[in-house]
């Protein structure tokens, strides 16, 4: 299966990415740059990448949402195409406005760098299949900018519909209701701030992530 993962000027997991696709499907994902006008037809799942895309100018991912690439994905998106956005990835996809809420600045101001354990929220997700429903997965975070934030009508429509896909154990940066990761209302488009892409190699400490990559390239 032919998967790809974006380019944006100052991405930095986007090798990770493209390692962790590979790992999965043994195929070498196509690396898209942001000014690419069109996703390839052959590409049925879409990794955005962490990173500080345009040095996080103006606020964090939205510079990127902008782009030319991002405008294709949308649409493809809309059309049912599979998308996860990681970290920098998460805050793209809430400034295009293909998930909603946006992300803050941490609530203690500072940049957090650590493993963190979070809960599978949503087992029954294309994304978390390969998991047990609330067990517990360590994934890192490094962000400054992943404080969760959506009205309260919104929390209330994630949380009955089951689009709370991840929760942190100990929530590291003041998150709405300890979110980590939700799914748009298709079920296609997923983002979340811990990276999974950096827990697939027993020398990255743990391969939890290895899961979550299985779960949505088999669905497809
Ligand atoms: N690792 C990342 O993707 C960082 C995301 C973003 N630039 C932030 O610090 O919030």
């Amino acid at each position: 299966m032919q998967t790809a993962v974006i380019v944006f000027p100052a991405s930095n997991c986007d090798r990770d990415a493209a390692v962790a696709l590979e790992k999965v499907t043994g195929r070498v994902p196509k690396m898209i740059w942001h000014r690419d006008t069109e996703i390839p037809s052959d590409v049925s799942f879409v990794v955005i990448p962490g990173g500080f895309s345009y040095g996080d100018y103006l606020r964090s991912g939205a510079m990127a949402a902008r782009s030319p690439i991002v405008s294709d994905l949308k649409n493809k998106a809309e059309k049912g195409l599979a998308v996860a956005g990681f970290c920098n990835g998460f805050q793209v996809l809430t400034e295009a406005g293909m998930l909603p809420g946006a992300l803050m600045r941490n609530k203690g101001l500072k940049f957090v760098c650590r493993p963190e354990k979070l809960k599978i929220n949503n087992a029954n997700t294309r994304f978390t299949s390969r998991y047990a429903d609330n067990s517990e997965v360590t994934f890192p975070v490094a962000h400054h900018d992943g404080n969760y934030f959506a009205d309260d009508a919104t929390l209330n429509k994630l949380e009955k519909e089951g689009r709370i896909v991840f929760r942190y154990a100990d929530n590291p940066n003041g998150s709405a209701q300890d979110i980590a990761g939700i799914v748009n209302e298709a079920g296609n488009v997923f983002g979340m701030m811990p990276h999974p892409e950096r827990a697939i190699d027993p020398q990255h400490g743990g391969t939890d992530g290895l899961d979550l990559f299985k779960s949505i390239i088999e669905s497809i």
